[in-house]
């Protein structure tokens, strides 16, 4: 605006490399490049324009979202766009939309769970987006429960088809995006029943509308199910709800690789487990838990920036008052949420590598790390959406009165963003089946199994079971060896103290229910482990530029040493640490938030985002808050007249009638 950079003494204090740290945000220098040109790309073009979302009514939201999904097709197809470079573009449109599904779980799930055959049939039309197709799961009845599910495939051995019904009203198709106005096709998850043989859930390619005038099909009934949470928002997706009358597909669009149906309607299984049927779902975890970190940092970018424009108080000699930034409370909020988006940034990174090893050794029929993938995909995606969604919160408030306006960004990021703690596997769920698992692996300690992967810190469960941390002063909580044996023991503790007490239970189940509370913490301390030892396991490795390594020592030193004092109850009643060690690892954070404070900026700079990306005026790159925020205001429609329309009909009479009151 007025062409100075008002952020621009923050930016000269940084005592590190910022083009370095970005490389290291983005993963690789090839990643930064791809990422650094397609956000540009997008930024610069009017046709992503995305502002005016918060105003727009539904339809004509919608109606905008299918002509930038349309436009940024054809942009991909023009410029001859790698599948890299692609996703990227999606990334950057910012726009939730049903495209989101389409590559993101329908071609997952046809790539994870379709045989051959059916993958050279079907993805090709979907890479082409000659079909558009969704992933039909949750029910109105349930969601959760996915055994609970009531669509029925009923095979018909007269004339080779499945039969697609919903029997009841809590039988239909609800929440699936992209399914309300768009699909053209859904991959449907439904009971398969042969020769009156109930076999359980199983996925089907259904077609939903037609290819030529995108009618519903005959025997289908399907829509939108209404406004969601927040303007602008997640609205922009159409969640649909589906019904199928007795709808017939051949039997060669059940997904078979998992398990088939004969022409003869024999229902034969592979030597693969049946759980591979949610694999579309461990993918998607994996996924949103890389996700998190771009939200939470892009929250975080714009409460740091604008902490450092604001100034509140303090003011000396007629001098400047103090930036808000400089105040240790707003210190203590804001730079843990800095923290844990690096730290959500560098799990997310491992747990791809996880994922992608899980899929290698699956095509060779070796499924041993299945329940590690699961229970780690599911746990860390728990973990790290619930704190991402409260930390976007907290950036609001951070940014005080001017959070709360759409421009901040904040509203809705938080709206687009908090759903997230619940689809994809309810949070609480989630951990559950991560408590499960723990128990297990506890069962087994001295059974000869040796605890491996992220469980493997239970193999020394004697040593973690008595140890007592043996920080002195406030620096030994730098040390990554008294870190791990904190959130060690807390971690193991929990779950063998859990573990006891599930005994006193003679029936089990009984017992993980009314433990469930206590289950869950003990899955949230081993998940925050994982979180820890990845990011100590990331300062192992070669990181260049000048000062990088140290800021990130710091980061990562602050993630644990927040976790630490907020959970110092788990710690303490656990007896991993004493209450003066709790009181020293207090006393270390607030150094290291001097340390992280001359730098904030440039941590933030370097997740290299647009202010296009960004879309909010408090995290504005430059700093120039006050005029644009008067400026943005001007620009609503309210103030399009002076006058409000409404005046006549409803404020002068009530301005007349109150003074005919007056006078008598
Ligand atoms: C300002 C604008 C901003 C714009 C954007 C800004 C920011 C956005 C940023 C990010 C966006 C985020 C992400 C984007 C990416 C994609 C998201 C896009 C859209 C959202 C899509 C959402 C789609 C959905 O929700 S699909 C539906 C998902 N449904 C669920 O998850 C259901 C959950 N339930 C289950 O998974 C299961 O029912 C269960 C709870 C696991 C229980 O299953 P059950 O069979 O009953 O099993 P049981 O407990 O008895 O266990 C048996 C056995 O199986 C093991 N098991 C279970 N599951 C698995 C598995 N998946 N894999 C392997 N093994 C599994 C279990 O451990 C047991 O093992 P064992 O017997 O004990 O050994
Ligand atoms: C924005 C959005 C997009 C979605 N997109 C899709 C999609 O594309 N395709 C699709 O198929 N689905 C989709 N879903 C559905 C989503 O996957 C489900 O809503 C989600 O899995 C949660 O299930 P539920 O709604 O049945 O919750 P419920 O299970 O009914 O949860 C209600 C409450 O019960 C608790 N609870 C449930 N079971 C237990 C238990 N065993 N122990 C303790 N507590 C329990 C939960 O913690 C929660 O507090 C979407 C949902 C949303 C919000």
């Amino acid at each position: 605006m007025d062409g100075i950079d008002h952020l621009a003494d923050e930016r000269n204090k940084a005592q590190f490399d910022v083009d370095a740290m970005k490389i290291v945000w983005a993963g690789s220098r090839h990643a930064f490049e791809v990422s650094d040109r397609i956000s540009k790309l997008v930024a610069a073009d009017p046709g992503f324009r995305k502002d005016n979302r918060p105003m727009l009514g539904r339809n004509e939201l919608f109606k905008n979202t299918l002509r930038k999904a349309a436009y940024a097709w054809k942009r991909i197809i023009e410029l001859h766009l790698s599948e890299e470079e692609a996703a990227k573009l999606r990334f950057y449109v910012d726009e939730p939309a049903y495209t989101d599904l389409h590559w993101g779980m329908f071609v997952p799930a046809i790539k994870g769970q379709g045989t051959e055959e059916q993958q050279q049939k079907w993805l090709p039309l979907a890479y082409k987006m000659q079909i558009i197709g969704c992933y039909g799961q949750t029910e109105l009845g349930h969601g959760s429960n996915v055994q609970g599910l009531e669509t029925t495939a009923t095979f018909d051995p007269q004339t080779d088809e499945f039969v697609i019904h919903s029997p009841t009203l809590t039988s239909s198709k609800w929440w699936p995006g992209g399914l309300g106005k768009v699909s053209t096709h859904g991959v449907i998850y439904a009971r398969l029943i042969t020769d009156g043989r109930d076999h359980g859930v199983h996925g089907f390619i259904v077609q939903l509308r037609s290819l030529e005038d995108h009618s519903p099909l005959p025997g289908i009934t399907v829509g939108d199910i209404g406004m969601k949470f927040g303007n602008g928002a997640y609205n922009t997706m159409d969640n649909g709800v589906l019904r199928f009358d007795h709808v017939r597909i051949p039997r060669d669009q059940m997904l078979m690789r998992v398990s088939q149906v004969t022409r003869e309607g024999k229902y034969m299984q592979s030597d693969v487990p049946r759980q591979l049927v949610y694999g579309t779902m461990v993918y998607v975890r994996q996924t949103i838990v890389a996700d998190a970190s771009c939200a939470l940092s892009r929250a975080v970018c714009i409460a740091t920036r604008y902490s450092a424009v604001r100034r509140q108080f303090g003011s000396q000699d007629g001098g400047p008052e103090s930036q808000v930034i400089d105040y240790k409370t707003q210190q203590n909020r804001l730079f843990p949420l800095l923290a844990s988006a690096y730290a959500f940034r560098f799990v997310g990174e491992w747990l791809k590598w996880l994922y992608t090893d899980v899929t290698q050794r699956l095509q060779t029929n070796d499924f041993s790390t299945l329940p590690e993938a699961h229970a780690c995909t599911a746990g860390l995606k728990s973990v790290t959406t619930t704190a991402t969604a409260d930390g976007i919160e907290e950036c609001r408030k951070l940014c005080g009165g001017h959070g709360y306006l759409c421009t901040s960004g904040l509203p809705e990021l938080f709206a687009v963003y908090v759903p997230a703690c619940t689809y994809e596997g309810d949070n609480i769920v989630l951990l559950l089946q991560v408590a499960r698992f723990l128990m297990k692996t506890v069962s087994q300690l001295g059974s000869g199994k040796k605890p491996v992967g992220t469980t493997s810190y239970m193999g020394q469960i004697e040593h973690l079971m008595q140890c007592r941390s043996n920080v002195q002063r406030a620096e030994d909580w730098l040390k990554p060896s008294a870190i791990l044996e904190a959130f060690e023991s807390r971690a193991a503790r929990m779950s063998v103290a859990c573990a006891q007490n599930l005994t006193k239970f003679t029936n089990p189940e009984e017992g993980f229910a009314e433990l469930s509370a206590d289950l869950v913490e003990a899955a949230v301390a081993h998940c925050q482990l994982i979180i820890v030892s990845k990011f100590i396991e990331k300062l192992l490795q070669d990181i260049p530029g000048k000062g990088v390594r140290e800021q990130l020592e710091a980061l990562c030193n602050i993630y644990a040493l927040f976790l630490l004092h907020k959970h110092q109850g788990d710690f303490l009643s656990t007896g991993c640490i004493t209450a003066k060690q709790a009181s020293l690892a207090n006393d270390q954070l607030r150094s290291l938030y001097s340390q992280v404070r001359p730098n904030a900026i440039a941590l933030v700079d370097a997740f290299n985002y647009t202010d296009h990306f960004l879309g909010s005026i408090l995290g504005c790159y430059d700093g120039n808050v006050y005029p644009k925020l008067y400026e943005a205001a001007w620009k609503d429609p309210l103030n399009d007249s002076v006058v409000p329309e409404g005046y006549h009909e409803y404020i002068r009479p009530l301005l007349k009638q109150n003074l005919r009151t007056a006078r008598l």
